[in-house]
């Protein structure tokens, strides 16, 4: 189901700065698949209540077609985090973003926050949901235990500060960063949660942001978060799957199908090989399609 919280698109999550009223107006008009209000890192510490009661605000009166997230200060690392929570939840986004995650029971505490406003305002449990972000090395190790918490849907990579920690620098090649994403996607894959990779920052640099979005599609990732409109549609491309991949996927898929009707044994398309994972990856360039507005009944047709 597409607007399931738990699988809905998510390949562009595109920071909008929280005390900009002219960036928070315009940003649904720029497609992507959520919208991340930021009352953290770039909003200085002078405009922390501005930031947040602006985009409290910004919630209960405009409307978004992306998805909605906030992302809060940390709770307990700084004395920002628990204020941003009171006046955010009851505008209801749809996630918080907990930066800056090491532990589970951070998750915990901002659970029990929300599950509070919830049950006051009569809402649903599991209306406003938590996505983490993994900056440190101490969050690295206890990736796995933050993934299972179950309010967790999504979990991100946040590469400024976690190389901070790591006391390196970017590097085009991302060697540096090769690891975190790798441990990060498996305790996703092993939670059953999405996984985002984190922002690219030179929003000048193109080839190489196109580089970085396929490596980290690549790698498995669900989708990144962006800081320009201009870096969503060249997300949304990459991750869109092409006419020749839906065609072999749809191949594929109908193959399968007739091989269970007729009782055939092994199976050949275009001289490939077709076995349990390939029907599996085929199912999921399919969904990919569906989710991203392909028409792919009218291909199906046409194959
Ligand atoms: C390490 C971290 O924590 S990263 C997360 C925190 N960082 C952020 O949130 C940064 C988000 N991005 C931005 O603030 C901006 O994109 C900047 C400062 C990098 C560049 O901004 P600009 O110089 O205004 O870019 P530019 O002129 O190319 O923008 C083109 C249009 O897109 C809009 N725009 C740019 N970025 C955004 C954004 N993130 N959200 C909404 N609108 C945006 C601009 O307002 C402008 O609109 P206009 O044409 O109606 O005037
Ligand atoms: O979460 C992100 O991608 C942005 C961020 O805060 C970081 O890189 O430190
Ligand atoms: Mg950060």
């Amino acid at each position: 189901m597409m607007n399931d919280p738990k699988t809905r698109l998510r390949r562009t999550m595109m920071f909008v700065p929280g005390n900009s009223p002219k960036m928070i107006n315009s940003a649904d008009i720029y497609g992507a698949d959520s919208l991340m209000f930021d009352v953290e890192d770039a909003i200085a510490v002078t405009e922390k209540d501005t930031a947040r009661y602006l985009v409290a605000n910004a919630l209960k009166t405009l409307k978004f077609h992306s998805e909605t997230v906030v992302r809060i200060n940390h709770p307990t690392q700084t004395p920002f985090g628990i204020d941003d929570l009171k006046v955010i939840l009851p505008a209801k986004p749809d996630m918080i973003r907990l930066p800056k995650v090491e532990d589970v029971s951070e998750v915990e505490l901002v659970t029990g926050e929300i599950e509070r406003v919830e049950k006051e305002n009569g809402w649903p449990e599991g209306t406003i949901n938590i996505i983490g972000a993994i900056e440190s090395v101490k969050g690295l190790y206890n990736v796995r235990e933050i993934c299972r918490h179950p309010r967790l849907i999504a979990i991100a990579l946040g590469a400024e500060d976690f190389i901070a920690n790591l006391k390196t620098q970017r590097t085009k090649t991302g060697i540096e960063l090769y690891y975190a994403r790798s441990q990060i996607l498996m305790a996703a894959r092993d939670a059953e949660i999405q996984c985002m990779d984190t922002v690219f920052s030179d929003v000048r640099d193109m080839e190489g942001f196109e580089r970085e979005v396929t490596n980290s599609r690549d790698m498995g990732f669900d989708g990144k978060s962006v800081i320009h409109p201009k870096q969503i549609t060249e997300v949304h491309r990459i991750y869109t799957p092409d006419d020749k991949q839906l065609t072999h996927a749809l191949k594929v898929l109908a193959a399968f199908d007739d091989s269970l009707k007729n009782h055939k044994g092994v199976l050949a398309v275009d001289g490939k090989m077709i076995d349990g994972p390939i029907v599996v990856r085929a199912q999921r360039i399919v969904d990919q399609a569906k989710a991203a507005g392909i028409d792919v009944e009218k291909k199906r047709e046409e194959i």
